[in-house]
């Protein structure tokens, strides 16, 4: 990860709108209607609901949404006391990261008061705005009393983060790195370094988790905290030990087991971790200098179990992991407070996480293969998609349990697809076609069985289950693959077709390919050499019904897998020619992008099968295809060259099919645009509709097309989507995500449901 240096850090805050966070209307206003309505007068409506019944904020406000991040700036990261107002970074830190991983709308509120009591009176003043309240870096011993408060006189939620959302965090954290270490937490000798608000709470909680409080010594900025001490507040009194014979965290910490560091940068020497007990745990927490450096800590003890604060190191302790989740459970059940048996589901939701396979997107954003629980991976990683499914249910469940809840939910199925739907891990489409392969799911075999990308979606699509997989490859070097990722393929079939074991496959099937092909001057020799080879081998095995759709691409050119699913699969009847499609979910919705992959320099008659595979496919997705077949000109302004091809397409297709909704040959911005391209061509057989499909005039525009969206990156593209050939056989490319293959395999599932009804109904 690269260094951050202070002119990045400042760029970064400066440049654009300075800051990291804006408002954005969530309602129409384009028209003055839609003003009358969002503001005077039909905004008194709501208001006057609201005055009738408090509950309905949340229904016609964004209260249910919308969290306080409120510091005084008393504790600001580790850099202490700095005030409210250079706090500010940080709160709008908190307000962007609520958003992107929870969908949680923030105002970042900086109180200019330290006086507990007017702080207090501050944030219940304020507090009708919002459905949750988040305090943040404010100093001990004042925000234990002021949390308490405020939890007791508020009716939403009030979390004080450094304090619970670091010990939730820290504590899943503790728990898997003692099942690493071999150690139990009963028995663990415990140094806490800080005594502040997040110190106390992470010790509390490891109490409520089973470690004696006798195991325990804490230290402050004046060292160990003993009963021989005076003066002791509340909180550190709790903790004082009744060891006299240490004072020092250089004394404290000789064959401890576990070292957590609240407190400040560079305090913790090597000799310090050098003296600690085998496979020792240190939590090096302050921002943004650990105690101690990860490097510094590894080169002193190799054993050492290592987590810091900071997201470019391993086992990152961080309280992102957990406030927006904690707060989305809270959220959507309208809970009235976030009580102890809320925060102790988070902690079981966190752990339990860091010990299953991780999803390839984690290991593609940190650039690693293989992550798996052990010691250097034992806390899961804040881009993991799977936190707020996990996380915010356990809390929301242990919020209805508890009782704290005042909106139930009632579908957990439902609640979680619309969590992941909230942060944009899954369309609408995706997940539909997810469901629809799961009603029935199919035998797919997966050609590149040794292809790691190939196996992890195999893997997948078995664990989603939208399909029952066969591999195709060595089983050696696949059970090989699947060790190195963590990868269980129990239920899944290897068939090594090179294998003596597939011999009586292999002859069989050249039998059935040389006589198919025979009038085409195949022979059974060759058609026995071509059995060896896993395209040709694949797509027999679908061929004969032995299996019932096939996905392949990623070893092999297209141009080569075209001639193979041809020879083998065939076209369907009525066309000549087969094509691709992909899927683009976008802001602006559903389009399906055709021929993206397959037809060079299509002719007319080529536009025309396109044209007509395109209205199926987009049928078969449950959708009304109204097209627009592109070029560089409009509806014959340039008479010759490309744009007279697909001129005479669309004139073919309109006559043969008179009911659909085609027409062309037309510019992108005219097809995209209905009110311009209305106004300009009020003729067209597209007056007044939508359109959802783009056929392309030839490969190169819609191939650079759909791969300039791909970069974008931020719409989805599902595909490419075989259109035309007579069995589901799919294809995938050598760029293709483990993503990208699971939701083709969706598609090559639902493709071989539909044959099988066709065949059925014939
Ligand atoms: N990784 C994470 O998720 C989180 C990390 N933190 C980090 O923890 C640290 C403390 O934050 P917070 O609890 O909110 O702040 P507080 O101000 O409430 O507490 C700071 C504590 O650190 C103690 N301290 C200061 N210097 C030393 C020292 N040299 N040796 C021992 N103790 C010392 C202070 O002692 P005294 O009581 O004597 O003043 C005080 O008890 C910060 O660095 C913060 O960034 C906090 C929350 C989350
Ligand atoms: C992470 C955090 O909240 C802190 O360092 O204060
Ligand atoms: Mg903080």
């Amino acid at each position: 990860m690269a260094k951050i240096t202070k002119e990045a850090a400042l760029l970064y805050h400066s440049q654009g709108k300075p800051g990291k966070i804006e408002v954005v209307p969530t309602k129409p206003y384009s028209t003055q209607t839609d003003l009358s309505l969002a503001y005077s007068p039909g905004v008194a409506e709501p208001c006057l609901e609201i005055e009738k019944n408090a509950l309905t904020a949340y229904d016609y406000t964004a209260k249910g949404n919308l969290v306080a991040v409120i510091s005084n700036g008393t504790a600001v990261l580790g850099l202490g006391d700095i005030g409210a107002m250079a706090g500010k970074p940080v709160m709008e830190g908190k307000g962007l990261l609520f958003k992107i991983y929870g969908g949680i709308d923030v105002f970042d509120i900086e109180v200019n008061e330290k006086d507990p009591e007017k702080f207090i009176e501050a944030v219940k003043a304020i507090a009708p705005t919002f459905g949750g309240i988040n305090l943040e870096d404010i100093k001990a011993p004042e925000c234990f009393e002021i949390e308490k408060r405020l939890k007791a006189e508020l009716d939403i939620p009030v979390m004080h983060d450094d304090q619970h959302g670091t010990a939730i965090i820290s504590s899943a954290g503790l728990l898997n790195a003692l099942e690493v270490a071999g150690k139990k937490i009963e028995d663990v000798k415990i140094v806490v370094n800080g005594a502040g608000a997040a110190a106390v709470s992470c010790t509390k909680l490891y109490i409520a988790l089973g470690a004696r409080l006798e195991n325990i010594v804490m230290l402050d900025s004046k060292g160990v905290i003993s009963t021989e001490r005076t003066n002791l507040d509340e909180s550190k009194k709790f903790f004082a030990t009744s060891r006299t014979d240490i004072h020092t965290l250089a004394e404290a910490i000789k064959d401890a087991d576990v070292f957590l560091g609240l407190s400040k940068g560079n305090i913790l020497s090597q000799d310090m971790v050098r003296s600690m007990a085998n496979n020792p745990i240190v939590f090096a927490c302050a921002n943004p200098i650990p105690e101690i450096t990860y490097e510094d800590a590894l080169a002193a003890r190799p054993d050492v179990l290592m987590s810091t604060g900071r997201s470019d190191y391993p086992n990152q302790i961080n309280n992102v992991i957990g406030f927006p989740y904690i707060f989305r459970g809270a959220l959507d059940t309208r809970a009235s407070a976030i009580n102890e048996e809320m925060k102790l589901a988070a902690v079981k939701a966190i752990a339990d996480l860091a010990k299953l396979p991780i999803p390839e997107i984690v290991n593609k954003v940190y650039n690693v293969t293989n992550l798996s629980f052990g010691p250097e991976y034992f806390i899961p990683k804040p881009v993991d998609p799977r936190l707020i499914t996990e996380v915010s249910m356990a809390v929301a469940k242990a919020a209805m349990e508890s009782g704290v809840a005042r909106k139930p939910i009632e579908d957990w199925d439902a609640y979680k697809k619309h969590l992941r739907e909230l942060m944009g891990y899954e369309s609408k489409l995706t997940s539909q076609l997810y469901d629809t392969a799961r009603t029935d799911p199919k035998k797919v075999v997966f050609a590149e069985g040794g292809h790691p990308n190939m196996l992890k979606a195999a893997v997948e699509a078995k664990n989603e289950g939208i399909c029952h997989p066969i591999l195709l490859g060595n089983e050696e070097r696949i059970e090989k693959l699947a060790k190195e990722y963590d990868l269980h393929l129990d239920g899944i079939e290897i068939v090594n077709l090179r294998h003596d074991s597939q011999a009586e496959r292999r002859d069989r099937y050249a039998h059935i390919l040389a006589e198919k092909r025979a009038r085409e001057g195949a022979n059974y020799d060759e058609a026995t050499d071509k059995m060896f080879e896993r395209n040709y081998f694949g797509m027999m095995m679908v061929e004969t019904g032995e299996a019932d759709a096939f996905i392949t691409g990623l070893y092999t050119k297209y141009s080569n897998t075209i001639k193979v699913a041809k020879e083998v699969i065939g076209i369907q009847e009525g066309y000549k020619h087969f094509g691709t499609m992909h899927i683009l979910n976008s802001k602006k919705g559903t389009y399906f992008l055709a021929d993206t992959l397959i037809n060079r320099h299509p002719d007319t008659e080529t536009l025309t099968d396109i044209a007509r595979l395109s209205a199926k496919t987009v049928r078969f997705f449950n959708q009304t295809p109204v097209m627009a077949m592109l070029s560089y000109s409009n509806f014959g302004s340039d008479p010759v060259g490309s744009p007279a091809k697909v001129h005479d397409a669309v004139k073919q297709m309109q006559e043969a099919y008179p009911d659909l909704a085609i027409d062309g040959e037309m510019q992108v911005n005219f097809a995209m645009d209905k009110k311009l391209r209305d106004a300009k061509y009020p003729f067209t057989k597209l007056f007044g509709k939508d359109v959802n499909t783009l056929i392309f005039p030839n490969l190169s525009s819609a191939n650079s097309s759909y791969k300039l969206i791909q970069a974008m990156n931020d719409s989805e593209l599902i595909g490419p989507i075989q259109m035309g050939l007579n069995k589901p056989i799919h294809f995938t490319d050598s760029e293709s995500s483990v993503r990208d293959i699971v939701n083709i395999t969706a598609v090559a599932v639902i493709d071989a449901i539909v044959a099988e009804k066709t065949k059925n109904a014939k």
